[in-house]
């Protein structure tokens, strides 16, 4: 199988259901329709990512107000993406919502899921997606850490379910980290990985599993440590933020770690940064179990966000994060040439 190929349907123990409606899958390069189905934070940042890259967007949620939490989510986002540069035919016209989930998907070329984050609605899910999805058409889930082993265990043809973790938000974010389950096709791996290039984002693949994939690892190790010194009253939820928005946090927008801490070896790069701090890693820096979320600590958290918050909502919170990332892609040459981040 070619990687411009569609992933095979090869069956796994039930039988497959046939899809609703015939489509022919496409090569990734040429998918024009996309599902998304689950339109909160995420399903709705894919929402208007893929409507500012030009593609028809078909979104359904079950909940009552999701048509209208949709419709706000993407007009507040808009004019970030107009800033980034709109392709050519993109529209949020080009956004239906539907009433049945069959509706959203029996024409999709690829089908992103965001639903909550629950191990067993993911799984029912993913399996009635895949019933009703056209044969060949991969399906990706913006899981933030379930395996896709776990969560393809009910779907009739495992072989096109990805994981396609996304960072909030997707509009604006580049990265998606892909991988695929047990019983996933690796072409459908190579499909979506090729397919989210097309779309504009930065790909990771991942060629096995890996609990919390890789971005999700290491800022849950950050978290956990942050949430610790909260716990003990070593740092305020201020002081964390500080510390990385005006210290690592800015070198990390150019470099990783990694390459970060190799200039810390200076004209001995790396080898000399672990030959000088090496012996700090037995350093007891780290406590490594999370903390228990108490109602203390519960509380601490959420007031101290609302003390850093100073009065502004969520939507000027989140319109300065738009202005603020999109400042940083542009000063550090990372806006591609078709407007995509
Ligand atoms: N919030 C974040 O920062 C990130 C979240 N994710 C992942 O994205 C997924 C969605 O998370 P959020 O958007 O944050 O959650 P959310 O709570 O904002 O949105 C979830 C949406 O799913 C809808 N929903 C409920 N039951 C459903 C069903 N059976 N089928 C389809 N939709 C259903 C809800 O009405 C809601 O609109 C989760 O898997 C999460 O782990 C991934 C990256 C970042
Ligand atoms: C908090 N989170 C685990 C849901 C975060 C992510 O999954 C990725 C992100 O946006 O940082």
């Amino acid at each position: 199988m070619t990687e411009s190929s569609a992933p095979s349907n090869a069956s796994a123990a039930t039988p497959p259901t046939p899809p609703a409606t015939p489509v022919p899958p496409a090569t990734p390069e040429d998918v024009r329709r996309v599902a998304c189905v689950g339109a909160g934070v995420i399903g709705g940042g894919w929402v208007a990512h893929f409507l500012a890259r030009g593609y028809d967007v078909t979104a359904w949620d079950p909940a009552p107000d999701a048509g209208t939490r949709l419709r706000r989510l993407v007009d507040a986002a808009w004019p970030a993406l107009e800033q980034l540069g709109l392709a050519a035919d993109a529209s949020t016209d080009r956004l239906t919502t539907t009433a049945t989930l069959e509706e959203a998907v029996s024409e999709a070329q690829f089908v992103q899921e965001s639903a909550p984050e629950k191990l067993d609605l993911k799984r029912e899910l993913l399996a009635e997606l895949d019933a009703l999805t056209p044969a060949g058409v991969v399906i990706a889930s913006s899981t933030s850490g379930y395996p896709m082993t776990d969560m393809q265990a009910e779907a009739g043809t495992p072989g096109r379910l990805v994981v396609g973790h996304p960072f909030n938000p997707p509009y604006l974010i580049p990265l998606v980290e892909v991988v695929g389950g047990e019983r996933t096709d690796p072409a459908a791996v190579r499909w979506a990985s090729r397919f989210y290039e097309a779309a504009g984002k930065s790909v990771i693949t991942m060629d096995r599993e890996v609990p919390g994939f890789i971005a999700n690892r290491l800022q849950e190790a950050l978290w956990r440590e942050a949430l610790h010194m909260v716990a003990n009253g070593e740092a305020t939820v201020g002081d964390i933020d500080l510390s990385i928005t005006e210290g690592p946090g800015l070198r990390w927008a150019i470099m990783g770690p990694m390459l970060t801490f190799a200039l810390a070896g200076g004209e001995g790069g790396m080898a000399h940064m672990l030959d000088h701090f090496g012996p700090s890693l037995k350093s007891p820096w780290t406590r490594l179990e999370a903390p228990e979320l108490d109602r203390a600590l519960y509380d601490a958290v959420v007031t101290g966000c609302d003390d850093a918050a100073d009065g502004r909502a969520i939507a000027d919170l989140v319109a300065e994060r738009d202005r603020g990332v999109i400042a940083v892609l542009r000063a550090t040459g990372r806006l591609r040439q078709d407007g995509a981040a």
